[in-house]
């Protein structure tokens, strides 16, 4: 090998898509005051699956073409197709934690794994209840969505004595697409030869918005018993009445009050961060009738972006 060069090397199968159905429902969540969501059927368990193999040991197939000890991204697919079957659980992340400690316990040569997951969003279908004239919630039809989904990342390693720990992990909601009609403003910025912006005490905002948390401790995530684990669900709900609620004087604004609220809500979670894109559409024409009416169209294709992480100290 050249001494002159150090290597970092990773490799894997990206977008494994699993569609298991009849999975164990996920029961006994802790309700909150902000939604609805108590459990999920898991009628139709569907997500997308990357994994990534990380570690020394597959240097040989770079630097010599020696494949002695790689398993083949083919195999890593079946892999997870298999444990998908045999799978007991009901959230994402206990299934990448299977999935994580199924395949360093395998294969001694993998030193570390990270493994991430995008929700396939599949609703249930509304259908008639026979002769009732209500609807329900189909139990067999399942409509996909291509909106916003749940997302989760969790990587995994050795600890001293060979056992297979958790080293990291985040989960997530994205591509939530919100649009408030009246309630917030953006005033008293920076004006100088640049500032075209007009101040705007009430303005339409449109974000599109990524959530991601963090728990204090990995065991909470995974605990079978689910009274401390947050659904996406519920922290898409609580965002939402945030933004309902809240008059912001900005993005950053809204962001922060977001991040405050559900660590105030989930004290089992450490950390949440945002990525929120500014989507709000240009006023075109306004009502001289109603002050409320007003239409907006597409502004310049260039959006603004806003980050925040929030941590808890200590
Ligand atoms: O909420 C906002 N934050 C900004 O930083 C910004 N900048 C801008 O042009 N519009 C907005 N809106």
């Amino acid at each position: 090998m050249n001494a002159e060069f150090s290597f970092s090397t990773s490799y894997g199968k990206l977008r494994i898509p699993v569609y298991r159905v009849y999975a164990s429902p996920l029961r006994g969540v802790t309700p909150i005051s902000e939604s609805q969501f108590v459990r999920r059927e898991n009628i139709l368990f569907a997500y997308e699956v990357d994994v990534e193999v990380l570690g020394e040991n597959f240097l040989p197939a770079y630097t010599h073409g020696d494949n002695t000890n790689v398993v083949a991204t083919d195999s890593m697919k079946n892999f997870v197709l298999r444990q998908a079957l045999a799978f007991e659980g009901s959230t994402l992340e206990e299934f990448l934690h299977v999935l994580g400690q199924r395949f360093l316990s395998t294969y001694a040569q993998m030193e570390r794994i990270r493994l991430s997951a995008r929700e396939l969003a599949f609703a249930q279908v509304a259908v008639p209840e026979q002769g009732v004239g209500i609807f329900v919630e189909s139990h067999l039809l399942f409509r996909r969505s291509h909106s916003d989904y749940a997302v989760a990342m969790l990587s995994f390693e050795r600890d001293q004595d060979g056992a297979v720990v958790v080293a990291d992990h985040r989960c997530g909601h994205v591509g939530m697409e919100l649009f408030k009609v009246t309630g917030s403003s953006f005033s008293h910025f920076v004006r100088d030869q640049y500032t075209t912006l007009p101040e705007r005490i009430d303005r339409p905002l449109f974000v599109f918005l990524d959530a991601y948390w963090k728990y204090q401790d990995s065991a909470t995530l995974l605990d079978p018993e689910h009274t401390q684990y947050v659904p996406a669900e519920q922290v898409c709900d609580l965002l939402q009445v945030v933004f309902h609620e809240f008059v912001s004087e900005s993005i950053q604004h809204l962001v922060h009050e977001m991040g405050n609220r559900l660590l105030a809500r989930f004290p089992q979670l450490a950390e949440v961060s945002f990525e929120a894109q500014n989507r709000t559409r240009d006023q075109i024409a306004a009502s001289t009738n109603d002050e409320r009416v007003k239409v907006y169209s597409d502004p310049f294709s260039a959006y603004g972006v806003i980050r925040l992480t929030i941590s808890r100290q200590g």
